[in-house]
């Protein structure tokens, strides 16, 4: 088989797509190839212009440009941009799942799969309703629509539910019935919107190995968009990485989490999993450079898109390497704050960088492998880097390194929003915000940025402060679902009856 054998070919071929909505341009020259058989994933920040790029693949939108060719497993090939929707689902074989799930509720699981199977049924019958009394292929045909829908409900895990109303099932049930739904057209190529939204751990990986075996035994290719980054490291051979629209990596699970565009971007996942990500990565510096808050001159402010056009900053990696970063997508840059003067580089800490000697980046092989916390200690173990000490230093005194940024934070007041702010902890010792569910290190860091340090603070915001508090978090509706307030009105009762010394403890 020589290279350009359809097996071969790649199944799918974006080239030079852009997608225009008036002003806005939602992709722009975008250019990647879903290899056959593979798992491609699509991630990006909010926004980035996945979905449309999934619409324009399977016809909802004309892309304003460009060319999108589809070659199937006998060599046919389709120029996917000029068929109508039915046609690529019908001729070109591409089937999807949408953001939202959108099953027959009322009907059960099984009349889910069987429905799916009725242009197939249809023409078995002739379209007539002596098929249906049984005249032609159609008891045949109908016999292979069950015997296949019986498939799909056991690769999903379903079977016990057969019965069931679709709408009765748990929601991460929903979710695979909706894959074997789509996988009872026998698609050549399955575009799925973000099939891990809203599941739990013990759903996502059921996901995956749904995901897995479809890959492994039925030949289909998997397009998917997906945040969360177990489904995505986990099971994608290849990933393509947007970012306003345009693509800033395209490679394995290993390249691609290791690039720095692709930090900066933030992997489009929240700011707890960016640390994660980045101590994964091993390189703890590229967080604090890219950590400088909202850009104002390229930011939201401008556009939601890439009409603001790329900010690059160029970042020192700790081995010395220089790297261009483009930046911009992070949430809170589209959440529409000022840059806080809290979050701009303090003086001195270039020159702290500037003290650290180069250290060595960690073999990208076993990293992969190596648990989050494991692998921190590896960070401070590389050679002469300062930063050890000084965190030594700041665990040590808490309440010096705080003033830094609370000296900042007077000065980030209007920007924050927030009405009770603190130019620095009460007693030079803040609370620890880590206990109140769903604030990690990155965001007590952007807190404490803001001047908020205690628990009594965040139990006392009032809905403009919420507002402001996600604005900067980036966290639509999170406080309020989390219930910020109400654990950190319990968190400062506890810690006004506690003696001092258990204020800070850690979780
Ligand atoms: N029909 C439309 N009309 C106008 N603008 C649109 C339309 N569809 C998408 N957009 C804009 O295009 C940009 C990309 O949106 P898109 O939904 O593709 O992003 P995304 O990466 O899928 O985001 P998310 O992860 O939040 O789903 C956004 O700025 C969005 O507002």
């Amino acid at each position: 088989m020589n290279a350009t054998t359809p097996a071969a070919m790649p199944i799918l071929q974006v080239e030079h797509l852009s997608m225009k909505f008036g002003g806005l341009v939602a992709i722009g020259d975008l250019s990647f190839d879903v290899r056959r058989g593979e798992i491609t994933a699509l991630i990006g920040p909010n926004g980035a212009g996945k979905t449309t790029v999934f619409n324009c693949i399977t016809g909802f939108y004309k892309p304003t440009e460009g060319m999108i060719r589809f070659t199937g497993r006998a060599g046919n090939e389709f120029l996917l941009e000029r068929m109508p929707d039915f046609q690529i689902t019908a001729k070109a074989k591409v089937a999807r799942t949408f953001q939202n799930i959108r099953l027959f509720s009322g009907m059960t699981v099984l009349e889910n799969l069987l429905v799916a199977q009725h242009n197939k049924l249809m023409k078995a019958s002739g379209y007539t309703i002596l098929g249906l009394f049984g005249v032609g292929g159609y008891p045949q045909a109908a016999a292979e629509s069950i015997e296949k829908a019986k498939y799909w409900l056991d690769k999903a895990d379903l079977t016990q539910r057969a019965d069931d109303p679709a709408g009765d099932l748990p929601y991460g049930a929903q979710r695979r019935l909706e894959i074997a739904r789509a996988m009872c057209t026998e698609p050549e190529l399955l575009c799925l919107d973000e099939p891990a939204a809203g599941l739990n751990p013990k759903e996502s990986l059921a996901l995956n190995a749904l995901l897995n075996d479809i890959k492994a035994n039925t030949g289909t290719s998997i397009l998917l968009i997906e945040h969360d980054m177990s489904v995505v490291m986990g099971i994608s051979d290849h990933i393509v990485v947007l970012e306003y629209g345009r693509k800033i990596s395209d490679g394995t699970p290993e390249e691609v989490r290791t690039d720095p565009r692709v930090i900066a971007a933030y992997l489009g996942v929240d700011d707890e999993e960016v640390e994660e990500v980045l101590i994964e990565v091993g390189d703890e510096e590229v967080i604090e450079q890219l950590d400088t808050g909202p850009d104002t001159e390229h930011g939201p402010e401008a556009s939601a898109s890439m009409l603001a056009g790329p900010v690059s900053d160029t970042v020192v990696h700790g081995n010395g390497e220089r790297v261009t970063v483009e930046k911009g997508a992070g949430k809170a840059e589209r959440a529409g704050t000022a840059k806080p003067a809290a979050a701009t580089p303090v003086v001195s800490k270039p020159a702290a960088k500037a003290a650290k000697p180069a250290k060595a980046q960690p073999a990208p092989g076993p990293k992969a492998e190596t648990p989050v916390k494991a692998s921190k200690p590896a960070g401070a173990a590389k050679t002469g880097k300062a930063g050890p000490a000084a965190k030594a230093a700041s665990a040590a005194a808490p309440a010096t390194s705080t003033p830094a940024k609370a000296k900042a934070a007077p000065a980030s007041g209007k920007a924050a929003g927030i009405s009770n702010r603190l130019p620095a902890p009460r007693g030079g010792k803040a609370d620890d915000l880590q206990l109140v569910k769903g604030i990690g290190p990155v965001n007590e860091k952007k807190l404490n940025a803001h001047g908020i340090y205690h628990f009594d603070q965040i139990a006392a915001w009032k809905k403009a402060d919420i507002a402001a508090a996600e604005a900067y978090l980036a966290f639509d509706g999170r406080i309020a679902r989390e219930d910020w307030i109400g654990q950190a009105k319990a968190l400062a009762r506890k810690a006004a009856s506690a003696p001092a010394t258990k204020r800070g403890g850690r979780k």
